[in-house]
């Protein structure tokens, strides 16, 4: 019996083209300037230690940060430091109302389903928490952020490694083959489904014939009574 599904949000509940054509350019084009002006501030001052931890560079100065902040987002590199930046600076843009959260007209009224049925639901992105609960929270249908019991984020490790589902069953107190993973990527659903998760694969646009994961177009095509334990 499935008592929690985990879903990621690009390809899963929010269409991939919102991320990589609207929210990453729009931190792109503010990153400099947001860095120039808070870097000695909270909590970008932190977010820049982090950074420095990661490339080992602990006297690296903020110009040097940022053309490393560049590089990343050229490589879509799932740096904690930079998803935390990415997210404090749409914050903006969703509070001045420049976009609103992407969501698939079949999320909303299945999540609502599930969660009706007794099922807790979570997030698990790289993009950092406080992104996720902008996302929901000013998401096309409204603040939805009510209907999640948690949030994961590259804190519990990256989303192609076992342990970090492992983590997040101990977080959430279920034992793993209770939980549902819901991913457009099937080397998440990979790691997921070695640490014992149940899988099924949202594929919103393209085929993947390279998975063995069980696939689905939309979430109303998801039914998690019938999946075995
Ligand atoms: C919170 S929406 C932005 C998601 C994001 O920044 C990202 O990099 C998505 O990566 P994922 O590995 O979760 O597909
Ligand atoms: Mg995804």
């Amino acid at each position: 019996m499935i008592r929690a599904i985990v879903t990621d949000i690009e390809g899963t509940t929010s269409d991939i083209r919102f991320v990589h054509d609207v929210l990453f350019p729009y931190a792109r084009e503010r990153l400099a300037a947001f860095i120039s002006t808070q870097q000695f501030a909270e909590p970008v001052k932190s977010a820049l230690d982090t950074l420095r931890a990661e490339i080992a560079q602990p006297e690296a100065s903020a110009e040097e940060l940022t053309q490393t902040l560049f590089a990343f987002m050229d490589e879509d590199r799932k740096s904690t430091a930079l998803k935390a930046l990415q997210g404090l600076i749409w914050r903006d843009g969703y509070v001045n109302g420049d976009f609103t959260g992407h969501l698939y007209p079949d999320v909303l009224p299945t999540l609502e389903k599930w969660k009706s049925q007794g099922i807790d639901l979570y997030v698990y992105s790289s993009g950092s928490v406080a992104a996720q609960k902008l996302l929901f929270g000013y998401s096309d249908e409204g603040d939805i952020t009510h209907l999640f019991s948690g949030y994961f984020d590259t804190h519990v490790g990256a989303k192609r490694e076992v342990q970090s589902y492992q983590n997040i069953a101990e977080q959430i107190g279920q034992s793993a083959g209770q939980i549902l993973f819901l991913s457009d990527i099937h080397q998440e659903l990979d790691a997921a489904g070695q640490a014992g998760f149940r899988t099924v694969q949202l594929i919103r646009g393209d085929g993947d014939t390279a998975s063995h994961h069980h696939q689905v177009s939309r979430f109303d095509d998801i039914h998690p009574e019938q999946i075995p334990s």
